[in-house]
């Protein structure tokens, strides 16, 4: 199977969870674009849900589907958010942040009263951290905020580089909110709870890609013979 009908499969399974009426957050990457498809296609046939976007590539596509779009400033308390991650362990701790999108993501999955993740089962880890952990940070500053953070890295029992992260063109990755991203290629991360709490003392931070105590599930898909395999971690309901 192809990592496409993987993502589906995981985001066909979430889809199961979306009851009308619902207040839904819609994450942002490739794999919630799936449920975000998905979703359109029951909105077309009457489900009605209102649903708060992650990203403006969110909004855009949401809305070109014609799901109806609202606010955290109207809508305040969501339902349920669905959204993809970069990875999961087995205590539901992710890496979100592979799309520049992790501020919105995590302001809207903490406004939710369930966030579960949908991902190709290849994104369940043992440790977090062989995928860089993004960090987003203002732009003001920046090279004292870098050794500010290399520092936090260090406090936290973890070594790597801490890396501008730059687009095709050369220029840095401007986020929705106007920040830039540093991704830390840490390798392994041995206590990410430290390391949160680490980055988050550092004032130039606006925010990181650490998902800790924030997801409520978690939908790994696998290919078992041909056959898409749906693992559920944490509880669904
Ligand atoms: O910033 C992007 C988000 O955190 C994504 O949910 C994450 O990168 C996973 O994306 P994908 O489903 O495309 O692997």
């Amino acid at each position: 199977m192809s990592g496409l009908d993987l993502r589906r499969a995981a985001a066909a399974r979430a889809l199961d969870l979306v009851e009308p009426g619902m207040r839904l957050g819609l994450g942002t990457g490739s794999t919630a674009a799936a449920f975000v498809d998905l979703l359109g296609e029951r909105v077309r046939g009457g489900l009605d849900v209102v649903g708060v976007p992650t990203s403006e590539a969110t909004r855009r596509q949401a809305e070109g589907l014609g799901i109806r779009l609202t606010t955290l400033d109207s809508l305040p308390h969501l339902d349920l958010t669905i959204d993809g991650a970069d990875e999961v362990d087995d205590r539901l701790r992710l890496i979100k942040g592979g799309g520049a999108a992790l501020l919105r993501e995590k302001i809207v999955a903490c406004a939710s009263d369930r966030m579960v993740v949908i991902a190709d089962a290849a994104k369940r880890v043992a440790r977090l951290g062989a995928f860089p952990l993004p960090i987003e940070v203002n732009l003001f500053g920046l090279a004292a905020t870098q050794i500010a953070i290399d520092e936090a890295i260090a406090e936290s029992g973890c070594t790597g580089p801490a890396t501008l992260r730059l687009a095709p063109d050369g220029n840095p990755v401007m986020t929705d909110g106007g920040h830039v991203i540093l991704d830390a290629r840490l390798g392994s991360i041995p206590d990410p709870e430290r390391l949160g709490a680490a980055l988050w003392s550092v004032p130039g931070v606006v925010e990181h890609g650490l998902f800790l105590g924030i997801a409520t599930a978690a939908i790994l898909a696998a290919d078992v013979g041909g056959r898409a395999e749906v693992t559920v971690l944490g509880r669904l309901a």
